[in-house]
């Protein structure tokens, strides 16, 4: 495409924008990887968010053009009222038949939603400014602008071609890599002991499942760069989303990186698939064989699926589901697995998605009662930890994955968090084994070397 015929393009779609309308103007480039080339896309802007699903859809995003931050109970009616809005006003220069065309709202929820001790908002959505996706040989990048002041067709054209020159795709720097220098271990006592008092309730039948999480705060020899952990990430979890989001107004080396294994929605052309996924083994020797056998893994699972079959249901949806689970890989972990999918045109995802979270996966059973015994019996504020976090585009297409096996960074600080699900017949040493097993296979695929003067971290 030539510069001219981009302006053509922007001042058409100028004319046809409305009072309060956003133009998104959208260019073709050689095909790149999004991940290393966010750095130059994102010189001048706060926020900045990664959704790796390559070789599939990988996208890059920077700077707010529109956001919106709310907590409280209504968080899932009014962020879907905002994503209403914000859609229905944007005006689009160019096709929008392929995913990487489509300018989206990125958006994370807290795993409370009441604004906790931590300062995370029970809500956060963003329209970036810039959008760089990629999927197979299809790669664009977007510009997304309402015009007014020195905002201008032609300015966002210049901008936006500018851009799109800057992005040759150079090779990747090596990956270099911070060395830990001390971690916590403090969390096995609390932990053990609130996993005591889940099986009490859990035996005197106020609650049948309890998913509890710990804490583990990593010390490392210099400040990490989320990019890089992502790529050690996309190496060691292929089949898992990886992802960052370093939220609008925060500090620069605030951000939370991680690798879902688990849809909590994912929407295509109004297809809806969630994943039911719960009951863990390590890979290797009979583990899986085990998990497959294993009579207290399968009834985990058989919770997990039910609840996410019944929340549809609560929606008039139909869900379909295989009878029995199979095998996932995700890394050096394996879980049982069960799809659940149905079609929901006509239903708005972020009503789907207030249904679904949280899921017994991460939360327990029955919801609110298990939601009120982890505030109490863990000792942290979840913060984005569980909760939903993804997209939703133009069309209406949405991806909205659970936050689990991620970390939250600061500076030289990683705060790496995992729970295990408690129910009748767990014994607080497995499931304490099952929490060091997924934390240190994070630390693993975050591929973090160990100091050899390893210190322990209090706190
Ligand atoms: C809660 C986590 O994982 C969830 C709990 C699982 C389990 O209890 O077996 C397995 C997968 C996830 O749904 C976590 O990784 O922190």
């Amino acid at each position: 495409m030539s510069f001219g015929s981009l302006l053509t393009m922007a001042q058409e779609g100028a004319q046809r924008l409305g009072e309060e309308g956003v133009l998104c103007l959208g260019v073709p480039i050689a095909p790149l990887d999004p991940l290393p080339a966010l750095p130059k896309l994102s010189q001048h802007n706060d926020f900045t968010w990664i959704w790796d699903g390559w070789p599939g859809l990988t996208l890059a995003a920077t700077g707010v053009e529109q956001s919106l931050e709310l907590s409280g109970p209504r968080r899932f009616a009014l962020a879907q009222r905002f994503v209403d809005t914000s859609l229905s006003r944007l005006v689009c220069s160019h096709p929008v038949g392929h995913a990487v065309q489509r300018p989206r709202l990125v958006l994370a929820f807290s795993f409370f939603g009441h604004a906790d001790g931590d300062g995370v908002p029970g809500v956060t959505i963003v329209l970036p400014r810039w959008q760089l996706g990629r999927q197979g040989c299809h790669c664009w990048l977007l510009h997304q602008r309402s015009l007014g002041g020195t905002v201008t067709a032609r300015s966002m054209a210049e901008a936006l071609w500018e851009q799109a020159q800057a992005l040759r795709q150079s090779p990747p720097p090596p990956l270099c890599l911070p060395r830990l220098v001390a971690s916590s271990d403090s969390w096995h006592q609390p932990f053990q002991s609130s996993v005591k008092q889940a099986l009490e309730l859990i035996n005197n039948g106020e609650l049948c499942k309890l998913v509890l999480a710990a804490q583990q705060e990593l010390l490392l020899s210099n400040p990490l760069n989320p990019i890089e952990l992502l790529r050690s990430l996309r190496r060691h979890q292929p089949g898992s989303c990886r992802f960052l989001w370093h939220p609008p107004n925060s500090q620069e080396s605030n951000a939370v990186v991680g690798a879902s294994p688990e849809r909590l929605l994912e929407l295509r052309s109004g297809r809806l698939r969630c994943d039911g996924l719960a009951g863990t083994a390590a890979v290797g020797g009979d583990g899986a064989e085990q998990l497959l056998r294993s009579n207290k893994n399968r009834h985990e699972h058989e919770l997990v699926v039910n609840a996410i079959v019944r929340s549809l249901q609560s929606r008039g949806l139909n869900p379909r589901r295989r009878t029995s689970p199979r095998l996932a890989r995700h890394g050096n972990l394996m879980h049982l697995h069960t799809l659940i999918q149905t079609h929901a045109h006509g239903h708005r995802v972020l009503d789907l998605a207030e249904a679904l979270h949280p899921t017994p996966a991460v939360a327990g059973l029955p919801r609110r009662e298990a939601l009120a015994w982890l505030r109490s019996l863990e000792g942290f504020p979840r913060g984005y930890y569980g909760a939903p976090l993804g997209w939703i585009d133009l069309c209406r297409d949405a991806d909205l994955r659970v936050a689990i096996r991620c970390g939250q960074l600061q500076g030289q600080h990683l705060t790496l968090t995992a729970g295990a699900g408690i129910v009748m017949g767990s014994s607080p040493g497995r499931e304490q084994k099952e929490v060091e097993l997924k934390l240190s296979v994070l630390q693993q695929q975050f591929a973090i070397t160990r100091d050899a003067r390893l210190q322990p971290l209090k706190g």
